[in-house]
C-alpha cells in the first residue's frame, strides 16, 4: 500500500530555526520576499498594476472574550483574530498576483512546493526571490498561527482565507459574505498575511523590531514598501525602499560621489577615501567597493550582498577575494543563487566567474590609480600598503605595480624598488635586526640596502628576484666586509696583541673580533652575523655526534669559525684608546661593553646573563674612572 510522508511541522520549524536560519529575524525577510514576488508576478500579467507592500505592526491589546474568531464565527484559541486584542500582530499586505482557492490549498500548505520554481504554474524562476517553498515556515518561528486572505488576479476570483497552525493543520475557505472583520467586497486583488505573536516571541513583532528588520532586509527592493507606524491614534506610512545609491542618477559626478559617501557613512560607519564601481553584467552584478580610511587586519572582509535587491547578508566573504580587505563592498546580484538559508551564496560556476571578474576589476583599478601619483593614490598607499604587499605575493601584475609604487625603507631614504633597480642590484636584508645592524655603515659607504624586514617584504623581494629582468639579492656579510677597509700593515702589527686578547675574551660568546676602518667614525663597533660561521658550528655539532670515520670526512670541511664577528672601527677614537690600553680589567670591560652595545644596536636585545655582564663591565669602567678622578690621598681632582 502506498502511503504519504507525514511531516511534523513543529519539528520542521525547530530544525529551520536552529540549523538553517541564523535566527527568527529572517521571518520578516521571508514575508517581504513573498509579497515582492507576488507583485512581480502580477506586473508580468499587467504592467500597470499597483506595486505596493504595506507592513503594519500592531501592538497587542487585552484579550477580547470570544476573539480571536474562528472561520464562520466560532470562537477558537488558535486563530489570528482582529487587531487590538491579544498579543502583538503583524500584517503584510501586497498588491500582488494573489492566490486562488486551489493555489492556496496546494502552495501554502505543501512544504517544498514553490510556484516560482515551477514552469507548469506559469512562472519562470529568474525574476523571483523565493524558490525553495519553505519561506512560509519561517513565520512559525514567531507565530503559532498564520492567516492569509487573498484574492487572485485571475478574472472573477473570489476571496480565500487560509489559516495555518504550527501543529501542522490548516483551514481554508472561500469567503463570499462578510465574516468577522472581513468583508470580501473590500478585498482587492492581492494578499494580506497576518501573524499573531507567540507569547515567547512577542518582541519580534514590535513596531521597532519590524521596522528595523524590514528596512535592513528590504530597503533596496524595487517597489514601494512602507511600514505603517501608529502615531497619536493614527497610522503613519513610512516608506523604507529607495534606489540603490550606485544606480541612482545624479546631475554631476561629484553629486554621485557625495551620495555614495553619505551611504557609506550611514551603512558602514566610515568615510571612505575613495570608491570603486563594480559591475559584472553577465551575472547581473552591480555595486560599489568603498576604500577604508584606515588599515585593517587581513581577513576581515565584511561585504554587504543583496540578491535581487533583498539583503543576503552583511558579512558575506565569498564574492570578493581575500586580499580585498581594504574595501567594504555593497553588491547586488540578480544572477547569483543564495543557499536555502538565504544568508550566503551558493558556490557554482556563476559565482566563481563573478569572483574572478570582481577581482580583475579591483586589480585594474589599482593598476590605473596607484601609479597615477594622485592624492588618492598616495593616501591609499600610506594606508593600505600591507594589502598591496599581500596582493603582490600572489599576482605578478600586482608585484610589478608594488615594485613601482610602494616605498621601501633604504639606507638612501624611502624609495621604490623600481627606482633602486635603476642604479644596480637591489640588495636587501630580510630582517629589521639585520638592517639596523648594517644601516649606519652601509649608508656611510654609499651601499644602498633595502629593509625587507616588515610583513610580506622578504617574500615579496624573493618573488621579485625570480622575475625576469630583476636583479635582486639578500645582503651577504661579504658585501659589508668588502666596504670595510683593512688596516695598513704597520697598524695591523700594532694592534695584533690587543685583537688576540679581545678574541679570547669573546670566544665564549662565539664571536670573532677584527679591526677595520670604516665610516662613520662615531660607530665604534658593528656586529656581523656570519651565515658561514653558523654553518661551521652546525658542522662541528654533527661531527661530535657522528662516528669516527664520518667525523674525519666532516673534519676536512671544517675550519674554526665563529657565527658572529665584532668589527672594531679603527677610525673611532674610543676604539683606538681601547686598543692602546694595557690588557687588564679595564680593557676586558671595554671590549665587553663594546660587544654588548653592538649586540643591542643590532636589535637582538640582551639576555639575563648579558645584562649582568654589561652591568659588570660598566661597574669596572665606573670604578676605574672614579679612582682616576680621585687624587693619591683620595681627594677629588677638580
Ligand atoms: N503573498 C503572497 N502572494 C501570493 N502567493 C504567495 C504569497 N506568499 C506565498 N505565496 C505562495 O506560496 C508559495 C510558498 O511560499 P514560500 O514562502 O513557502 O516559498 P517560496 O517563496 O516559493 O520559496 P522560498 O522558500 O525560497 O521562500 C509561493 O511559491 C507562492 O506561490
Amino acid at each position: 500500500m502506498t502511503q504519504t510522508f507525514q511531516v511534523d511541522l513543529r519539528g520542521m520549524v525547530d530544525l529551520l530555526a536552529r540549523h538553517l536560519y541564523s535566527g527568527p529575524r529572517v521571518y520578516v525577510r521571508e514575508l517581504l520576499q513573498n509579497a515582492v514576488d507576488a507583485v512581480t508576478a502580477r506586473r508580468e500579467l499587467d504592467p500597470d498594476a499597483p506595486a505596493r507592500v504595506r507592513i503594519t505592526a500592531l501592538p497587542g491589546g487585552p484579550q477580547v472574550p470570544g476573539s480571536p474568531v474562528a472561520p464562520g464565527g466560532a470562537g477558537g484559541p488558535d486563530l489570528v483574530g482582529a487587531p487590538g486584542s491579544g498579543g502583538p500582530m503583524l500584517e503584510v499586505t501586497d498588491t500582488g498576483v494573489g492566490l486562488t482557492f486551489a493555489e492556496a490549498t496546494e502552495l501554502l500548505a505543501t512544504i517544498g512546493r514553490s510556484s516560482k520554481r515551477d514552469a507548469d504554474l506559469g512562472l519562470g524562476r529568474a525574476e523571483y526571490i523565493g524558490q525553495f517553498g519553505i519561506g512560509m515556515l519561517a513565520a512559525f518561528m514567531v507565530a503559532d498561527t498564520i492567516e492569509v486572505v487573498s484574492r487572485s488576479a485571475r478574472p472573477g476570483a473570489s476571496v480565500v482565507r487560509w489559516t495555518g497552525h504550527d501543529d501542522g493543520t490548516f483551514e481554508i475557505e472561500e469567503v463570499t459574505d462578510p465574516v468577522d472583520d472581513l468583508d470580501p467586497a473590500d478585498v482587492p486583488v492581492g494578499s494580506r498575511v497576518r501573524l499573531r505573536a507567540r507569547r515567547d516571541a512577542e518582541h519580534w513583532l514590535s513596531v521597532e523590531t519590524v521596522t528595523a528588520l524590514a528596512t535592513e532586509f528590504g530597503e533596496l527592493l524595487p517597489i514601494d514598501v512602507a511600514v505603517l507606524q501608529p502615531a497619536g491614534g493614527e497610522l503613519l506610512t513610512r516608506r523604507i525602499t529607495h534606489e540603490a545609491p550606485w544606480r541612482a542618477t545624479h546631475e554631476t559626478q561629484s553629486a554621485r560621489t557625495q551620495a555614495l559617501v553619505r551611504y557609506c557613512e550611514e551603512t558602514f560607519g566610515f568615510t571612505p577615501i575613495g570608491h570603486i564601481d563594480l559591475a559584472v553584467p553577465l551575472a547581473g552584478v552591480t555595486g560599489v567597493a568603498f576604500i577604508l580610511p584606515s588599515a585593517v587586519a587581513p581577513g576581515s572582509g565584511r561585504h554587504r550582498v543583496y540578491v535581487k535587491r533583498m539583503l543576503l547578508g552583511t558579512r558575506v566573504d565569498s564574492l570578493l577575494p581575500d586580499w580585498a580587505f581594504f574595501v567594504r563592498a555593497v553588491v547586488d546580484a540578480d544572477g547569483l543563487s543564495p543557499t536555502a538559508s538565504r544568508e550566503d551564496l551558493h558556490t557554482d560556476e556563476v559565482l566563481l566567474a563573478t569572483q574572478e571578474a570582481l577581482a580583475a576589476q579591483l586589480k585594474t583599478w589599482a593598476t590605473e590609480t596607484l601609479a597615477s601619483g594622485s592624492n588618492l593614490a598616495r593616501r591609499f598607499i600610506e594606508t593600505h600598503h600591507l594589502a598591496l604587499r599581500s596582493l603582490a605575493l600572489s599576482d605578478d601584475d600586482m608585484l610589478d605595480l608594488a615594485a613601482r609604487v610602494l616605498p621601501f625603507e633604504t639606507t638612501d631614504g624611502p624609495t621604490t624598488l623600481a627606482d633602486l633597480a635603476e642604479h644596480g642590484d637591489v640588495v636587501y636584508t630580510s630582517t629589521r635586526e639585520a638592517y639596523q645592524r648594517v644601516a649606519a655603515v652601509a649608508r656611510a659607504q654609499g651601499l644602498v640596502v633595502a629593509n625587507a624586514g616588515y610583513v610580506y617584504d622578504a617574500d615579496l623581494l624573493a618573488r621579485l628576484a625570480r622575475r625576469p629582468g630583476w636583479s635582486v639579492r639578500e645582503l651577504a656579510t661579504d658585501d659589508l666586509v668588502q666596504v670595510l677597509r683593512p688596516l695598513v700593515p704597520q697598524r695591523e702589527l700594532e694592534v695584533i696583541d690587543a685583537i688576540e686578547a679581545a678574541r679570547e675574551l669573546l670566544a665564549q660568546e662565539d664571536c670573532d673580533v677584527l679591526v677595520r676602518e670604516f665610516a662613520p667614525d662615531d660607530v665604534p663597533a658593528m656586529l656581523l652575523r656570519d651565515r658561514e660561521g653558523e654553518h661551521q658550528r652546525a658542522l662541528a655539532r654533527e661531527k661530535a655526534e657522528a662516528d669516527t670515520v664520518w667525523g674525519g670526512v666532516l673534519a676536512a670541511f671544517e675550519r674554526p669559525a665563529r657565527s658572529r664577528r665584532l668589527v672594531l672601527n679603527d677610525t673611532s677614537q674610543l676604539v683606538r684608546r681601547l686598543l692602546a690600553a694595557p690588557r687588564g680589567e679595564v680593557f676586558a670591560a671595554g671590549v665587553r661593553a663594546l660587544y654588548l652595545t653592538a649586540l643591542m644596536l643590532a636589535g637582538d636585545g640582551l639576555r639575563g646573563r648579558e645584562v649582568s655582564h654589561l652591568n659588570g663591565a660598566l661597574g669596572v669602567l665606573l670604578s676605574a674612572g672614579l679612582t682616576a678622578q680621585s687624587g693619591p690621598r683620595g681627594e677629588d681632582v677638580a
